[in-house]
């Protein structure tokens, strides 16, 4: 499917909502991330701390991954981040954008490869209107990937 514009804003939506189901009490910082489908659909993910702090997962990470465990990694046609620190009430606050740490870049370009496309990656902020839009080659060029393993 070709993505629209409205399409941004339809993910950086659901990544704020997805971001309200983020287990983040040590960092006290909530992240949301989703992916459009090709069929239009959305999965979302939200962060997920753990009191051993290094084995907390990322909102994209998480994402991904039950993309993945529907069997749906290929279809991933783009993504939408959001992320700000949490209120008393547990939401995202924040105006900056948020964009995808190290590890999720290369998580990220595993499903872009996988689909064989340079997936746009909408960076929002909690609130307001600020999107940064990337190309995951913006964010992560020269990246390692299948290629170099010989497959794809
Ligand atoms: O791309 C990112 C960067 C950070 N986090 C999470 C990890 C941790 O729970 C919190 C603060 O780093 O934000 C994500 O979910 N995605």
């Amino acid at each position: 499917m070709t993505e629209t514009a409205s399409d941004a804003t339809a993910l950086i939506a659901a990544a704020r909502t997805a971001a309200l189901h983020a287990h983040a009490p040590y960092s006290r910082f909530a992240v949301g991330a989703a992916l459009l489908m090709a069929d239009g659909s959305v999965i979302t993910g939200a962060n997920v701390e753990n009191a051993s702090y290094g084995l907390s997962l990322c909102a994209e990470t998480v994402a991904i991954a039950t993309a993945s465990a529907a069997g749906r990694l290929r279809e991933i046609v783009a993504i939408g981040v959001i992320g700000g620190a949490m209120d008393a009430d547990g939401k995202a606050t924040g105006t900056t954008p948020v964009s995808p740490c190290g590890r999720c870049r290369q998580v990220i370009n595993e499903a872009a490869q996988m689909g064989g496309r340079d997936l746009p990656v909408h960076c929002g902020a909690a609130e307001g209107d600020a999107v940064r839009t990337y190309r995951l080659s913006d964010l992560l060029p020269d990246a390692f990937g299948p290629a170099d393993l010989g497959i794809g």
